[in-house]
Formats: structure tokens, C-alpha cells, sequence
């Protein structure tokens, strides 16, 4: 448990953006059962991309899902979403009351282990829109994530925790990168669920 307890309101970042730590929004409990119920029932694939030319295979695996059968135009690919499952109705269900806002779709990643993670990157893909609100639900090992502003530099970091809830909105998306950095320590899994707003015909 961290020593303060963690305030929705407070931004993160100096500027430039908004990122909300809305701490623990499940039980140890809840947070263990989410946990093995959306391991076992997601359809985990490697993630694909073409970058620089290069057709990359990720050990990270990913898994889409949305209330459609939405099409997702990423780095050189494209990706179907699939149907909801119930924990992920449920855990949805939980961070839109948190909110007040709903979602729509759900970009899941796996991490093995530390040695998996994200690089840096904004998720500022055309489907999303300007400003859009992403909320980020962490399961499993415990990980670092940092922001780096894309023309200052300044850097923001924070652990996620196993059941917490990160909040990025604003401009945050424009203005700031994220990544997960990798960290040989950490030998267990993590999944993060981030709950987005996907527009359609884009
Ligand atoms: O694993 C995380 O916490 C971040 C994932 C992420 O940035 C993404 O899926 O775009
Ligand atoms: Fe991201």
C-alpha cells in the first residue's frame, strides 16, 4: 500500500496534459480474481507492426475488444475487435461508475515478466480523437510508468499497482509520451487494460 493515499484530482504532469491516479479500485481479493479469470478467458495473440519496414513479432501479447466489430489501423496493421467477456463487462461496469464517462473498446497487454515492456509512445492514433480519456487498469506485478514530454523532456514517473487505476485525459496524448520501461527484477505477470473511446468511420 502506498504511504498517501492517492487522489483523483491531483495531476501528475506540471503541464501540457492530465493524468489522474485513481489508487486501488479493487480488493487484493477482486484484484487476484480479475486477474486469473481475463488470463485464462482472453484470446492473447503476439502483437504485430510494421516499424521502419521491419515486420516485428512482440513476446508481449495483446488482445482487442469493443462493443462492435471495430477495425484498428496500428502501426502498419489492423485489428478486429472481439465480443466482450463477462469480467471484462464487469470491470468495465466498475471504472465507468468510477468516472462517469463510458468506453467503448478495451486494448489489453500481457507482460510475462520484466523483461517485456512498452516503448515510448502516445497513443495518438486518429481513431481515438484529440483529447481523448484512456483509463488504464493494472493486474499482476507491480510495474514502473513514465511520461516524457516530447519537446521539454521532463520526465514523470509512478508504479502501477495490482488493481489500481491510472486516468490519462486532456491533451496528455499530443503532448506527452508513455512507456513501460522493462526491469529483469520483476519475474512475474502483469495484464493492463486500457478502456478506450474508439470512434467509428475514422
Ligand atoms: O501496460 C501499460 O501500462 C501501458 C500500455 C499502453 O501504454 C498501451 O497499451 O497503449
Ligand atoms: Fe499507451
Amino acid at each position: 500500500m502506498p504511504l498517501f493515499p492517492s487522489d483523483p484530482k491531483t495531476n501528475l504532469l506540471p503541464y501540457d496534459g492530465i493524468v489522474n491516479d485513481y489508487g486501488f479500485i479493487l480488493s487484493p481479493l477482486e484484484a487476484d480474481n480479475f486477474f486469473e479469470a481475463i488470463l485464462s478467458e482472453t484470446a492473447w495473440k503476439s502483437d504485430e507492426a510494421v516499424i521502419f519496414g521491419k515486420h516485428i513479432i512482440t513476446k508481449r501479447k495483446v488482445a482487442w475488444y469493443g462493443d462492435g466489430e471495430y477495425i484498428y489501423h496500428y502501426s502498419g496493421t489492423r485489428k478486429h475487435s472481439l465480443p466482450w467477456t463477462n469480467s471484462l463487462l464487469a470491470l468495465k461496469d466498475l471504472v465507468e461508475k468510477k468516472m462517469d464517462l463510458t468506453f467503448n473498446s478495451c486494448l489489453l497487454n500481457l507482460y510475462h515478466s520484466g523483461e517485456e515492456g512498452m516503448a515510448w509512445h502516445a497513443d495518438d492514433e486518429k481513431s481515438l480523437g484529440k483529447n481523448t480519456t484512456i483509463a488504464s487498469v493494472s493486474l499482476g506485478a507491480e510495474r514502473k510508468f513514465s511520461f516524457r514530454h516530447k519537446k521539454t523532456r521532463e520526465t514523470v514517473s509512478l508504479v502501477l499497482a495490482h488493481g489500481s487505476l491510472l486516468v490519462m485525459k486532456g491533451d496528455t496524448q499530443s503532448n506527452w509520451q508513455h512507456c513501460l520501461p522493462k526491469s529483469a527484477k520483476i519475474k512475474h505477470p502483469r495484464i493492463n487494460l486500457t478502456f478506450r473511446r474508439f470512434l467509428e468511420d475514422t
